[in-house]
């Protein structure tokens, strides 16, 4: 194997103490970003929960809005102004009345690039060790989150994630070269479990895995294992801390990555002519449909639940439609996007074709016949959640463009 010669990029994971307060608590985190800074670092990686002691009956009284809370607007400062990346841990996130265990991630502008919402909450019952229900205060996240440091893909999970394999599997599939997971295993599970977790996620998908948990603080109901790590592809501890309040400053060299990638090609070799591991895209129903058409009023009926929800392989889907007859609703998945199934159709024919012609579906044949009067034509909107697409009736609306349709 090449021994690694250039380091692409040198990371912080900051295992600070997590006290009462929230404002301290953040203070503390801009403060060790800062010195990251002066070490050298183009990374910050927080811990899980790191303005409030992981506890579910604070949760909620801890939880903000993303990206207009307290947390957010400092994190997003601290990246701008030390000009790093910072991968926010997470914190109680409030959104609609529920709240979420949510990681957000921060580019050297500020600007909030990647959100991922723990999707596997902590739910244990081991008599005589650990009992935790995550679920008793939090809502779990669907969607796989990554995001881009330059070349380098890097795909998100919260602690209680790392124990699945298919999750981090799909992050492999899709490229990334770092897995991070901030995470608070408690003194019972870490010992036997956690640098385990750790070293079988970066040695089966051959990425560096960076784990980042909260200093321990025996005082705590919950109380945190410490033991952040930096993993390499090869299975190798680069950097691990022990439980005190202290912070890792590591370089990440992914020349070795590659040579690993080359040297035991396990990413080619899958055998998905007899199993495979895949994302799905879920396609919601969300409300019964009321729409307008041709000046007449349509009440329509609500679906069977099992015309509710389709899901598809995210992966290799590349033109899916599906009709919900009932209501004359269909909804598509286009190039991995979520469109009406009208636009779908033309897309799809006026690529086969290479013309732009004209498709008459059933929704046209309530709207207007022509290709840009169909597009205006909006009987829903269509916004790519999470892993899915929700389905929102809307009124009359002939206002909104194709970009509105697809990004909304
Ligand atoms: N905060 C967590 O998700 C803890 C996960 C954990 O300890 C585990 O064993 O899993």
């Amino acid at each position: 194997m090449n021994s690694p010669s250039s380091s692409d990029i040198r990371a912080a994971v900051l295992q600070l103490s997590v006290a009462a307060d929230k404002s301290t608590n953040i203070a503390i985190a801009v403060k060790r970003i800062q010195q990251a800074k002066l070490k050298g670092c183009t990374l910050a990686v927080l811990p899980e929960c790191f303005t409030t002691p992981y506890d579910n009956a604070l949760f909620r009284k801890y939880a903000e809005v993303i990206p207009d809370g307290e947390t957010c607007k400092a994190l997003s400062q601290a990246a701008k102004s030390n000009k790093m990346y910072v991968v926010g841990g997470s914190i109680p996130e409030l959104c609609d009345d529920k709240v979420y265990n949510a990681c957000t991630v921060w580019d050297p502008n500020g600007n909030l690039i990647a959100k991922h919402r723990k999707v596997h909450l902590f739910d244990v019952n081991i008599p005589g060790s650990t009992c935790f229900k995550e679920s008793n205060a939090m809502s779990p996240g669907n969607t796989l989150n990554t995001f881009q440091m330059g070349k380098l893909k890097v795909g998100l999970g919260i602690c209680h994630d790392m124990r699945f394999s298919e999750m981090a599997a799909l992050y492999q599939k899709q490229g990334c070269d770092l897995l991070i997971y901030p995470g608070t295993f408690c003194t019972e599970l870490g010992p036997p479990h956690w640098s385990l977790l750790i070293r079988f996620r970066a040695l089966e998908n051959q990425t560096f895995v960076i784990a980042a948990s909260p200093a321990r603080d025996t005082k705590s109901n919950y109380v945190a294992w410490g033991h952040s790590m930096v993993m390499d592809p090869w299975g190798k501890i680069i950097e691990e801390a022990d439980e005190k309040d202290m912070d890792l400053y590591v370089d990440l060299d992914f020349t070795l990555r590659e040579n690993i990638k080359q040297q035991i090609p396990t990413g080619n070799q899958r055998r998905t002519d007899i199993y495979d591991t895949i994302y799905k895209v879920t396609v919601l129903i969300k409300k019964k449909l009321n729409f307008e058409s041709h000046g007449s009023r349509q009440n329509v009926k609500r679906l069977p639940e099992d015309l509710q929800s389709k899901s598809y392989d995210y992966n290799t889907t590349e033109y899916i439609g599906s009709f919900f007859p009932k209501t004359l609703y269909g909804i598509s998945i286009y190039k991995k996007k979520p469109v009406l199934t009208h636009i779908f159709f033309s897309f799809f024919l006026n690529d086969l074709f290479n013309t732009s012609m004209n498709v008459c579906t059933r929704h046209q044949l309530y709207s207007e016949p022509t290709f840009p009067n169909s597009i205006k034509f909006q009987i829903g909107r269509v916004s790519s959640l999470i892993t899915g697409v929700v389905v929102t009736p809307r009124t009359n609306d002939c206002n909104s463009s194709i970009n509105d349709i697809i990004n909304s």
